[in-house]
């Protein structure tokens, strides 16, 4: 595939685009503006345009909940109904948030319906951001010494677990127990440097063949490694900031990507206009559906 077979779904300008996320329950593309606080919502086969909804605070990331959606914000993960803009429950603090400023990241739901999420460190430099999990409440600490928690995706075998510190430009997996929980000792399963990639990885999914695609930031391409890390495709995008990438559609066929016009300067801007876009291609393989987090409860009478 060329640059030419991925098109523009919809012409925006956000700061910072990430976590697309599509419920096959609502037909519904889901995702936010992490910098701006916004969390967008779109049924593409509507011809409407998106509802966006204001967060009040930056969000790192979404997933489905079974009562609505869950909301990473930065400064903790709040449970919000459906349809947007209703009800909304603090279900757990950012231990990172007040300590030092480390939002929220990226994350995602896997198979049972825990919740994993991780920080960013506040500078993006130092590694003092963590992975953790939300179970049952309350928020588990499984990796430390990370500096931006990123590219987190399950394989559909639910046997790999897939996370990058996106500063060491290496994507880990991890044996994984989805009964559990239970993360083995990890591997560098892709090093871009050894593929001579640019950019650093970013968000990622994995489709029905186990095929991890990841968004290169500042790379201005999505790339498709193999299950065994083999590099597949990479497809260059009319922008820089590709940071998220999700499977949508009817037919989970269709290929979401977030972008971002942070860090770029008015020359940039100019260079690539089209920055802060939702971007999106059609691909052979299907994307797996996502799973919802687990709720022990309904929504209690939230403000
Ligand atoms: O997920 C994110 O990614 C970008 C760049 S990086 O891929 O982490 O290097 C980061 O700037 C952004 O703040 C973060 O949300």
């Amino acid at each position: 595939m060329t640059e030419s077979d991925i098109r523009v779904a919809l012409d925006l300008d956000m700061s910072l685009g990430e976590s697309p996320l599509w419920s096959v329950r609502h037909q519904t593309l889901y995702w936010v503006d992490i910098n701006r606080g916004h969390l967008y919502a779109w049924q593409p086969q509507s011809g409407d345009a998106p509802t966006v909804v204001e967060l009040g605070e930056k969000v790192g990331c979404i997933a489905l909940h079974r009562d609505g959606l869950l909301a990473a914000k930065a400064s903790g993960i709040d449970r919000l109904t459906l349809p947007l803009g209703g009800r909304h429950e603090r279900l757990v603090d950012n231990p990172e948030w007040q300590a030092r400023g480390n939002r929220f990241n990226d994350g995602r739901c896997d198979a049972s319906g825990r919740f994993w999420v991780g920080t960013i460190d506040a500078d993006e430099t130092h590694a003092t951001a963590a992975l953790y999990h939300l179970e049952d409440g309350a928020l588990h600490l499984r990796r430390s010494g990370i500096g931006i928690a990123n590219g987190l995706a399950f394989s559909p075998d639910r046997r790999w677990l897939y996370h990058t510190d996106s500063l060491t430009r290496c994507i880990q997996r991890y044996p994984f127990d989805v009964e559990s929980g239970d993360m083995g000792s990890p591997e560098i399963w892709v090093d871009l440097e050894a593929h001579g990639l640019p950019g650093v990885p970013d968000g990622a999914a994995v489709d029905s063949d186990g095929n991890y695609w990841s968004a290169l930031y500042g790379g201005g391409r999505i790339v498709c490694f193999s299950p065994q890390g083999q590099l597949l495709a990479s497809h260059a995008l009319p922008c820089l900031h590709p940071t998220m990438v999700a499977f949508g559609g009817a037919d989970l066929r269709t290929l979401y990507i977030t972008t971002a016009t942070q860090h770029l300067d008015d020359e940039a801007r100019k260079r690539w206009p089209l920055a802060g876009s939702l971007f999106s291609m059609t691909v052979p393989t299907p994307g797996q559906p996502e799973p919802e987090c687990a709720s022990s409860a309904p929504l209690a009478d939230a403000t």
